[in-house]
């Protein structure tokens, strides 16, 4: 039996003296996400009461999975696993060495993702305070972040889905909230995207919710200009597939002001 496999039996083990955290075991739940260290964290969080149970996978990405997770008070919560084989290091590496709120971690990966997850943290928790619609970050701790889970609606309570999937009514109320999204970030948040795109805007309750933040930059980075105009034309883009015509200037002049 290889050390992983031992390291788990033991926390297992370790199971019947602290709180259960239900159903991590559980086949529907990915087994490659829960090395030892994670299966400590999702431990760790139960004991805190951030999660009860892990009731199946929402997404299977990239960088992390998405499972939804139930808290002590019976309540949904939305739980991202970033997997630490999968991540792109150099792309982080050069993302955080251009943002002053985190210092430099060499080469260590365990450092990394945590800045990683700490840095999706603080650009939720910077956009929610300013109310704008993402979900509430709850706590990040190590590869993991425990958020407010979006539904799609009250009489459906299945994942919100993302605008690449979404059937809209209203279009152009939507890409209106987008693009009053961009402006408040940017201007009040001092944030870029980076990588906003239908993609990475659900649709909850009618209203788009912006999601992955974690590669966001504050407007000081030195590439944080063209990200923002990348985001521009994807989201221009995106509008065309809901037969709007808003003009590349139109958006642009809503966000940059004073150029
Ligand atoms: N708070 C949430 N509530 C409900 N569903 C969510 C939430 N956050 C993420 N998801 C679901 O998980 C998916 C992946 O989330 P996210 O984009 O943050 O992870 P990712 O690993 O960066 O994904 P990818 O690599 O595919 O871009 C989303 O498209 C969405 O379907």
């Amino acid at each position: 039996m290889n050390k992983h496999y031992i390291d788990a039996d033991k926390q297992m083990r370790k199971l019947e003296e602290t709180k259960r955290l239900k159903s991590v075991e559980d086949k529907q739940v990915s087994s490659e996400v829960f090395d030892d260290k994670t299966l400590k964290v999702l431990y760790k969080l139960a004991n805190k009461g951030y999660i009860r149970s892990l009731n199946g996978v929402i997404s299977t990405g990239k960088e992390a999975n998405v499972f939804l997770g139930i808290d002590d008070d019976d309540n949904p919560v939305a739980v991202k696993i970033y997997r630490v084989m999968t991540l792109d290091f150099k792309k982080i590496k050069e993302y955080i060495a251009g943002d002053p709120r985190f210092k430099s971690h060499g080469n260590n990966t365990r450092q990394i993702i945590t800045a990683w997850t700490q840095k999706e943290f603080k650009n939720l928790s910077r956009l929610y305070k300013l109310g704008l619609r993402v979900p509430e970050p709850y706590i990040a701790m190590e590869n993991v972040l425990v958020m407010e889970y979006l539904e799609y609606s009250d009489d459906d309570n299945s994942a919100a889905p993302p605008l690449s999937k979404a059937k809209l009514d209203n279009a152009s109320e939507v890409f209106e909230e987008i693009i009053d999204f961009m402006d408040v970030a940017y201007n009040k948040a001092h944030l870029v995207h980076g990588d906003l795109s239908r993609y990475n805007i659900l649709l909850s309750h009618g209203h788009p919710y912006i999601i992955d933040v974690s590669q966001s930059t504050l407007d000081s980075h030195p590439s944080s200009r063209s990200l923002l105009e990348r985001d521009i034309k994807n989201i221009l883009y995106d509008s065309k597939k809901f037969k709007l015509n808003l003009t590349y200037e139109y958006v642009r002049n809503r966000i940059i002001k004073n150029d």
